[in-house]
């Protein structure tokens, strides 16, 4: 399990582990991870290290000591090193003084001979000849874009790329990118990541991120943000054991479509039989439709009439009328952990009496996207996701699933899991009639509601990956995607599974047994 740790917990964990090493001792650590990192990147895509060039922007603060230290070290291992000084008052006078101790020089951003966009001519030379450059414009004290020479700069290099801490331009906390910003090929972070690694814009912009070990693990709190990595996933993925039936693997109830519209319910139950070994139970108007596609399904025409389950999954094309009121009712009033999505959600807006026949002892999933959360709260979640989906599961004391790109899910008690996809593959229709299976068939094995969600968005994610990159015509690995339904999506969740198990066994120590069962 990974953790994200914002700008406050890791200020602090600095000021502690100041105490005990220097902080300028500190900062030589976290550039060396910088210089180490660009070195492999410049021999990866230029062949070679020495006799390189590599230009540096540099802001105001210890974002750009660290980019003016890397620079020191670089230009030790015979690279070229130009920083270019967006603020040459207040650049960091340590770093820019070990830059020019060891042979680097340092040039003026908008000055002299600016040409038309403000941008001085060495300036322009050097970015334009650099192999590679270093973003230290601005690290965790950033606020808002890259301000306009910071922008025309950053718009004018071709190199890759190597931010310091995070990408300029992107807010550190949530992710959001709101004008321009840096968008870098490798990020090199310090102690731990930040949540504008893994959330949104800012997952993206970061490209792939390294942290660097600068002695802070030990000062660390709890993180602000978790992970789950496959392993992790895979782990905990219930799988029946030697001792298991039918029954002890749970049983889970579908409430969902409709005879007009019955692939809701064809897609959530599909989503059920292949999540875990436990029985399906489908209750309501498409259930023919659901036997036809699905065989091992018991299914009635009502959730009054489905018998025992151990969970239930509701709400995808139910509808938002009185009959949908009347299943969702039923389904809160069991006692039994509820995973409700789609029509169950605006049903749950629209009407506060509904929420009077909850269980209140019984976990409720809610997995809205952003125009569900506004539905139910009034305001779409805004830039900040986290806060919005902690503050709405602490409210209504639901786990909610708060679906994007990145998925964002927190508990009634403040903890929050991240699931970052890095891809669109599962934007889809009736993607989410598949999530809402998957959930629902985990709930229904006794697994942690935070933990079934963290899990189901997971394996949801990587089989939309799977569907997307297929094969090739001649059979072949593919390495770009095509689009996909959700029917594929749904086909590949099996072999999602394995791969998320594979990861766990890898894991385990030559000689360990990987237990059957849970
Ligand atoms: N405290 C330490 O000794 C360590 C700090 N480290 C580095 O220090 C960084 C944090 O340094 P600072 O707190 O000095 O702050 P930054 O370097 O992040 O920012 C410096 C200043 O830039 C200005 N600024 C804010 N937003 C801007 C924008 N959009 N465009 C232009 N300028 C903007 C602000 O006035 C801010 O104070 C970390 O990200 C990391 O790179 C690392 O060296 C590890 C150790
Ligand atoms: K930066």
């Amino acid at each position: 399990m990974l953790g994200a740790w914002t700008p406050e917990q890791v200020r602090d964990a600095e000021q502690r582990l100041f105490a005990r090493v220097p902080e300028p001792a500190v900062m030589r650590r976290a550039a060396w991870g910088v210089a180490t990192e660009t070195a492999r990147l410049l021999r990866e895509s230029t062949g070679g290290v020495a006799g390189r060039r590599v230009a540096l922007l540099v802001g105001a603060g210890n974002n750009g000591g660290d980019a003016l230290w890397a620079g020191a070290f670089l230009r030790r291992r015979g690279i070229g090193v130009t920083a270019v000084l967006l603020s040459p008052d207040k650049a960091h006078s340590a770093g820019l003084a070990g830059l020019r101790r060891a042979g680097g020089r340092a040039v003026l951003a908008d000055g002299p001979n600016p040409d038309t966009s403000g941008i001085g001519a060495e300036a322009a030379d050097a970015l334009e000849r650099a192999d590679a450059v270093i973003d230290g414009i601005v690290g965790l004290s950033a606020r808002g874009a890259l301000r306009p020479v910071a922008a025309e700069l950053v718009h004018r290099v071709e190199a890759p790329i190597v931010a310091v801490d995070l990408p300029s331009g992107v807010d550190p906390v949530t992710g959001a990118v709101d004008g321009p910003a840096v968008s870098a090929d490798l990020t090199v972070t310090f102690g731990g990541l930040k949540p504008c690694h893994v959330l949104g814009a800012g997952a993206v912009r970061s490209g792939s991120v390294e942290v660097v070990d600068i002695g802070l693990d030990d000062e660390l709190p709890e993180p602000e943000l978790r992970l789950l990595e496959a392993a992790d996933v895979g782990a905990g993925w219930p799988v029946p054991g030697p001792d298991d039936d039918k029954y002890s693997t749970g049983v889970v109830g579908v409430a969902a479509g409709s005879a007009t519209y019955p692939g809701a319910a064809v897609l959530a139950t599909g989503a059920a039989v292949q999540a875990t070994a436990g029985m399906v139970r489908y209750a309501g108007p498409a259930a023919d439709a659901v036997r036809g596609r699905w065989p091992e399904t018991v299914a009635t025409g009502s959730v009054g009439d489905a018998g025992r389950v151990q969970a239930w999954a509701v709400g995808p094309g139910i509808g938002t009328g009185a009959s949908g009121r009347e299943v969702l009712a039923h389904v809160l009033e069991s006692g039994r952990p509820v995973c409700a999505d789609a029509d169950s959600i605006t049903l749950l807006a629209a009407d506060e009496a509904l929420w009077d026949s909850r269980d209140p002892d019984a976990p409720l999933v809610l997995t809205p996207h952003a125009g569900e959360f506004a539905r139910l709260v009034g305001a779409e979640p805004g830039a900040d996701r986290v806060a919005a989906a902690r503050e709405v599961a602490a409210r209504f004391d639901v786990h909610l699933l708060l679906k994007g790109n990145t998925t964002v899910i927190a508990a009634p008690d403040g903890r929050v899991l991240v699931n970052d996809a890095r891809h669109a593959w599962p934007a889809t229709a009736g993607s989410g009639d598949v999530l809402t299976g998957l959930i629902g068939a985990l709930l229904a094995a006794g697994v942690d509601p935070l933990l079934a969600c963290g899990q189901a968005a997971h394996v949801h994610s990587l089989a939309a990956e799977v569907a997307a990159h297929g094969a090739k015509a001649d059979g072949s690995a593919a390495v770009s995607g095509a689009p996909i339904g959700a029917s594929a999506l749904l086909a590949a969740v099996p072999a999602a599974i394995r791969t998320v198990r594979d990861s766990a066994a890898e894991l385990t120590r030559p000689g360990d047994v990987v237990a059957p069962g849970r």
